[in-house]
């Protein structure tokens, strides 16, 4: 469904990302890790069109990225940005029925509004929906944006840090329901900091340092200690838990002898 090839962008002489090959099925769920500044979101701003490529290129469903018009793009992905202001002063109704502006020909009917209220309940976002956006907590405001991104009914979800401002339980709820749209056919591309989270939702993991990709691959060979040390530069060990995936945690020597 979506395909990287060789993928790069500089800026003013220096490579921002640079050979970045992947590709996401419809059902997978990628992860994207890396240490701040390491090109996460220029990645994601590359897979939704938003930059073009200095190098390589993009295909959605075998086709260029160059070759849609905004709206037919905008029919295909939907993108949660970590640049969330709202320039209006919407209620919380009204952001998560933006999310239908792909779909409509003339003004919004009854359909519209039954997948935007549905799609607020799914994100339980429901009780905000007559609160002005601007007065939402960073987590309200989160899933009110998540409705959005529901209620576009795209084949592929781009998710720049979703779980920022998340309380472990939504944080959890969120990661789930995406999951949860994968499995349905749909593909997710997620930018995360928690490598737990992306070890227990992930498919595949795509490790970045620098702008290089380190490793891609399934979240049990990628995140080994080892690799995750030299990403991260600081120790990481990994707690064997029985039943799931082992539990990485940073563990600088300080904290190994009790400083
Ligand atoms: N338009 C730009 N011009 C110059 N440098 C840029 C531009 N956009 C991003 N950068 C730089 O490119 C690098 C990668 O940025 P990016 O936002 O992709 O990183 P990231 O991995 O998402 O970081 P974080 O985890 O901190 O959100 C950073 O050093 C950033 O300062």
């Amino acid at each position: 469904m979506l395909e990287a090839r060789n993928l790069g962008y500089r800026v003013g002489g220096r490579w921002l990302l640079k050979g970045v090959d992947l590709s996401l099925e419809e059902g997978e769920f990628l992860a994207v890790l890396g240490p701040n500044g390491s090109g996460k979101t220029t990645l994601l701003r590359l897979l939704s069109g938003e930059l073009r490529p200095t190098q390589g290129e993009v295909r959605l469903r075998e086709r260029p990225l160059a070759a849609y018009d905004s709206q037919a793009l905008a029919r295909l992905r939907a993108v949660l940005s970590q640049n969330r202001e709202v320039a209006f002063p919407y209620t919380a109704y009204e952001v998560a029925l933006l999310g239908r502006l792909p779909h409509l020909r003339g003004r919004e009917g009854p359909e519209d509004h039954r997948k935007t209220q549905r799609s607020l309940e799914r994100t339980r976002a429901l009780p905000l929906k007559d609160r002005p956006f601007p007065s939402l907590s960073g987590g309200e405001a989160m899933r009110v944006e998540a409705a959005r991104l529901l209620a576009q009914e795209p084949t592929l979800f781009l998710l720049d840090e979703p779980t920022n401002h998340l309380d472990p339980r939504y944080a959890l709820e969120l990661l789930l329901l995406f999951r949860a749209l994968a499995f349905e056919g749909r593909g997710v591309v997620a930018v995360l900091h928690d490598l737990n989270l992306a070890a227990l939702f992930a498919d595949r993991v795509l490790l970045l340092k620098e702008g290089r990709p380190v490793a891609y691959g399934p979240p049990a060979g990628v995140l080994s200690p080892e690799l995750l040390e030299e990403v991260y530069e600081v120790p990481f060990q990994a707690l064997g838990r029985p039943g799931g995936p082992s539990l990485l945690l940073p563990w600088p020597k300080e904290v190994a002898h009790g400083a």
